[in-house]
């Protein structure tokens, strides 16, 4: 099918102007706090510009708040009338954007022609009076901009304006004094402005102005010794952060103009919150919210940036995601990665520190980064049967490395293990068994195999044959009442002393089990056929009584049949809550049943 020839007239989007306004002023921002961020923008890019044309001069911006008005005065490129038309009054148009859109962003913040129209959020009116000093005898010019979208323009004497800028004045409405207050006014302008490099005063007609920047960035002063540099950004980290960084990393990027600290944090934080960096752009703070800057992984650092080439969006409260952005990100990440290198390889004392804070964050990255693996899993703690232990102080007494496969079978076999003389380690947690089997990458002398029963039970001291043989129908008639659970039954001797019983019992094991059942159960059918087909060697649980325990003594002489049943039911019961795993509705029942036919037995010998 072709579709019909196009025969219509060419038209052009009709525009609701107040609509408009609205949505970019009042939708496009999260707060109108930025009402100045984009005035002082603004005076920051027309500085830029002026500096351009005479690179000696000394040029800056002037706030002004009283509580009736506000005020930004600024010593730049200012504007002619035919400039105020193109660009005060058309929403849209920038004077920044070019054809070579990569070198007039490489120079000023804005670039969209909409910031100023966020000044409705305080205000109904903007108020301008401007000099060009591209064209210096032109008049100066007043724009009265409102929010319904019309506009009135004026020229002025000379003498209304002797030097070239622009002042930018706002009556708030009532609604805004919020934000409009002196104090607020002030406030924000530090908040916003900390870093600017063109001077910045503030007054509020009563004193002096008063310098909002009066420190340059700290990374760009000279200190005396690389010590105190380090000490002088640490203290500026805990100014912005509120918080004394574990460490302090200096980032510096010449490509993209980046320069900044990276804070350690000093307590772990969730994986799942994921914490936002300080980015300025050109000295303009731009988001405190950042994530995007670095790596997902990173959330053991906060970061404060201030980045020539980097991209904000619209509102300005966030990065664009470019190809930039990428680059830094990942040179950023470097530069995390090397100085966790360096600090295993030269600050053990630091790594230690860093790693007792952010063991789990570094787990998850190492699951993923051969470099930090190879780096860092020696130093890793784990839970093991010698207490919390790094894997290199766990391999010195241990040449094989037994790992379990959850929380609850190391709780089982801890002690047990220990006592056999065997090395286990809780591989239970997220990442934990994954990264004990990597470990022969890093040290190929030690091994490491998952703690299955066959091994452990290899490891218990079997018993004589003389006891052997007098157990034998005991054990018999407890296999046979445990037959249900798929539970074999051994007789063993192990420390401690003191535990009658051990069910050794693998998650795989008790899946394999659970599904050949089920196959058992459906037989004949479609999935009992299909179930069948996936059998393997169906992994036993095994009960290892042990020998040296007085109860299993007692128990094990037992001769009438429906006591040792239930004495063989209660010790499987009893290994069973113990290993902390859910226990299945038979095993439930099985527990209260041989607990109430042991309590009737008692009763009834007392009686
Ligand atoms: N203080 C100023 N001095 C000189 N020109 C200015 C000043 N403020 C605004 N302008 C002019 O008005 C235009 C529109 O400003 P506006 O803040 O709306 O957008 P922008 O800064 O160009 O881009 P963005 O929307 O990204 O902020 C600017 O491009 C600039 O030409």
């Amino acid at each position: 099918m072709t579709l019909p020839e196009n025969t219509g007239t060419d038209r052009t989007f009709q525009v609701d102007l107040r609509g408009l306004v609205d949505l970019l002023s009042h939708h496009l921002y999260s707060s109108p706090r930025v009402y100045l961020r984009e005035l002082m923008q603004n005076a920051v890019d027309a500085l830029t510009a002026r500096h351009a044309l005479e690179p000696q001069g000394q040029f800056g911006i002037r706030l002004y708040a009283d509580g009736a008005l506000v005020r930004v005065e600024d010593d730049g490129v200012g504007l002619t009338e035919a400039d105020v038309h193109t660009f005060l009054a058309t929403i849209g148009r920038s004077s920044k954007r070019a054809e070579k859109i990569a070198e007039q962003r490489a120079d000023f913040i804005g670039q969209f022609g909409i910031g100023l129209l966020s000044c409705f959020l305080v205000a109904d009116e903007i108020h301008v009076v401007s000099r060009s000093a591209r064209t210096p005898d032109a008049p100066a010019v007043e724009w009265r901009g409102r929010g319904d979208g019309s506009y009135t323009v004026r020229t002025l004497p000379a003498s209304a304006r002797p030097q070239p800028g622009t002042t930018v004045t706002l009556t708030p409405r009532a609604d805004a004094a919020e934000w409009t207050r002196p104090e607020r006014v002030h406030a924000l302008a530090r908040h916003f402005g900390s870093l600017l490099r063109h001077p910045v005063t503030f007054t509020d007609g009563t004193g002096g102005p008063e310098p909002v920047n009066p420190e340059p960035a700290p990374w760009s002063l000279t200190h005396p010794t690389p010590g105190a540099r380090h000490r002088a950004l640490a203290a500026y980290g805990e100014e912005v952060f509120g918080f004394k960084p574990l460490d302090t990393i200096e980032l510096d990027l010449p490509a993209v103009g980046l320069r900044g600290i990276a804070c350690i944090l000093p307590e772990a934080v969730p994986s799942g919150r994921r914490h936002g960096h300080r980015v300025h752009v050109k000295g303009m703070l731009l988001s405190e919210q950042a994530p995007e800057i670095l790596p997902d992984w990173a959330f053991f650092v906060r970061c404060v940036v201030d980045a020539e080439s980097l991209r904000p969006t619209a509102s300005r409260e966030a990065l664009y995601e470019d190809d930039t952005l990428a680059a830094v990100r990942d040179a950023l990440a470097d530069r995390l990665r090397d100085w966790i290198a360096r600090a295993a390889a030269s600050d053990p004392d630091l790594l230690g520190r860093f790693l007792q804070v952010h063991h789990l964050a570094v787990k998850s990255l190492a699951v993923h980064d051969d470099e930090i693996l190879r780096m860092l899993l020696p130093w890793l703690p784990f839970e093991t049967t010698d207490g919390h232990a790094t894997l290199d102080e766990f391999a010195r007494t241990h040449r094989t490395v037994l790992v379990t496969s959850s929380v609850e079978e190391f709780r089982q076999v801890a002690a047990i293990a220990s006592a056999a003389g065997l090395g286990v380690v809780n591989g239970g947690y997220t990442y934990d068994r994954e990264l004990v089997h990597r470990l022969p990458e890093v040290r190929p002398e030690v091994a490491v195999a998952d703690l299955d029963p066959a091994t452990l039970t290899a490891h218990l001291d079997p018993v004589d044959r003389e006891t052997e043989l007098a157990a034998a129908a005991y054990l018999a008639r407890a296999r046979d009442a445990l037959a249900v659970f798929d539970c074999d039954v051994a007789l063993r001797a192990f420390q401690p002393a003191s535990a009658p019983a051990l069910l050794v019992d693998s998650r795989e094991a008790r899946h394999e089990r659970t599904r050949s059942q089920l196959a058992r159960e459906q037989e004949g059918g479609l999935w009992g056929g299909i179930l069948g087909h996936l059998r393997q060697e169906v992994p036993r649980a095994q009960l290892i009584l042990n020998q040296l325990n007085p109860l299993v003594r007692t128990a094990v002489a037992i001769e009438e049949p429906e006591l040792a049943r239930t004495s063989a039911e209660a010790l499987y019961g009893q290994a069973a809550l113990l290993s902390r795993r859910p226990l299945r509705p038979s095993e439930s029942s099985l527990i209260n049943r041989s607990f109430l036919d042991l309590l009737a037995h008692a009763l009834r010998k007392d009686s």
